[in-house]
C-alpha cells in the first residue's frame, strides 16, 4: 500500500474549486512603488491558509488588499464569488493588537463587532446567542463582565476572536494575531484558532512570520517572497493533528522551507 505524503509542495498554485476568497494579479504599493505584484492565489472554504514571509515582504499589505481595506493598484479580489470593492460583512479581522474599547466590558466589546458597517441585521435573541456562544468557546464565559483592563494579553486576544466569530464569518483574516503573547500562551491560542476554525466552519487566512505557527496551523502554507513580493512556493499540509506528535514531518516541512526561504532571500 502506498502512503500519501502529508507534504506537498508546488512552485505553481492549484486550483482552488468553489473558493471563498478569489485573488488574481494583484499589485499592491505605496506612493508608485509596488510591495506586492502578480500575487494570485484562493482560500478555500473552511480551508486554514497561512501567509508567511519575512519582514517587509509585504503580507500585512496583502492582507489588508485581500480584505478589502485598501483597493489594489492591479487585479481583482472576488469575495463569494462577488467582486471585492470593501470589507465584507461575511468577512472579520484579528490584528496583532486586540483593540478593544476600554469602557465596554467583554460581552459588550464581542457585541460591538456585530455592529460594523454593513453587518446584516440579527435581532435580539440572536445576538445574544451569538455573543454568548462566542465567548464561551474563546474560555472566557467566567470574564464575560470584565473590563480589558482586567484581562491578561491572551484573554484580550481571546475577546478579539470572540469578536470575530460572533460575526459568523465565512473567512477570519488575521494578521499576526499571536505575536505578542508569550510562548505557552501562543501555543494554546494556535489550538484554539484550528479549533474554532473548525467548529465555526469557516475559512482563515492567518498572517505569521512564524514557520513553526505556520506548520502547526495550516492546511497550506504560502511563501511570500522577493521585491516586489509574490507567492515563491506553496506546501498542502496534510499531517494529522496535533501535529507536535508528527515531529519528523514537522522538521523535514520546517527545513524545507527555510531552504526555500534562503533561496528567496538570495534571489531578491
Ligand atoms: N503606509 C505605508 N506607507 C509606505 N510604505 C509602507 C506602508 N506600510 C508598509 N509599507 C512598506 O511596505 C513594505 C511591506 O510592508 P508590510 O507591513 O506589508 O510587510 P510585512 O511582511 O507585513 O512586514 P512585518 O512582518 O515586518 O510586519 C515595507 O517596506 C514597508 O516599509
Amino acid at each position: 500500500m502506498t502512503v500519501a505524503d502529508p507534504i506537498t509542495a508546488a512552485a505553481e498554485p492549484r486550483a482552488t474549486p468553489d473558493p471563498a476568497l478569489d485573488a488574481r494579479g494583484l499589485r499592491f504599493g505605496y506612493q508608485g512603488r509596488a510591495v506586492v505584484d502578480g500575487v494570485s492565489l484562493a482560500i478555500g472554504k473552511r480551508e486554514i491558509v497561512c501567509l508567511l514571509g519575512g519582514s517587509g515582504s509585504g503580507k500585512s499589505t496583502l492582507l489588508r488588499g485581500l480584505a478589502g481595506l485598501a483597493a489594489p493598484d492591479g487585479g481583482a479580489v472576488h469575495f463569494l464569488g462577488q467582486p471585492l470593492l470593501a470589507p465584507h460583512p461575511r468577512a472579520a479581522l484579528v490584528f496583532q493588537q486586540p483593540s478593544l474599547l476600554p469602557w465596554l466590558d467583554v460581552s459588550a466589546n464581542v457585541g460591538f463587532g456585530l455592529d460594523f458597517a454593513r453587518q446584516p441585521a440579527i435581532d435580539r435573541q440572536a445576538r445574544a446567542r451569538r455573543i454568548h456562544d462566542a465567548i464561551e468557546a474563546v474560555g472566557l464565559a467566567s470574564h464575560a463582565h470584565a473590563y480589558p483592563a482586567q484581562l491578561s494579553g491572551g484573554q484580550a486576544q481571546r475577546v478579539a476572536l470572540a469578536r470575530a466569530l460572533a460575526r459568523e464569518p465565512e473567512l477570519l483574516f488575521a494578521d499576526e494575531p499571536f505575536s505578542a503573547l508569550d510562548a505557552i500562551t501562543r501555543a494554546e491560542m494556535q489550538s484554539l484558532l484550528v479549533d474554532l476554525v473548525h467548529r465555526w466552519h469557516t475559512a482563515a487566512l492567518l498572517v505569521t512570520h512564524d514557520i513553526d505557527e505556520a506548520i502547526l496551523v495550516a492546511d497550506r502554507i504560502l511563501l511570500l517572497a522577493g521585491r516586489p513580493g509574490r507567492i515563491a512556493r506553496e506546501w498542502r499540509v496534510d499531517i494529522p493533528r496535533p501535529r507536535e506528535e508528527h515531529g519528523d514531518e514537522i522538521v523535514r516541512l520546517r527545513l524545507d522551507i527555510v531552504a526555500e526561504l534562503r533561496a528567496a532571500t538570495a534571489r531578491t
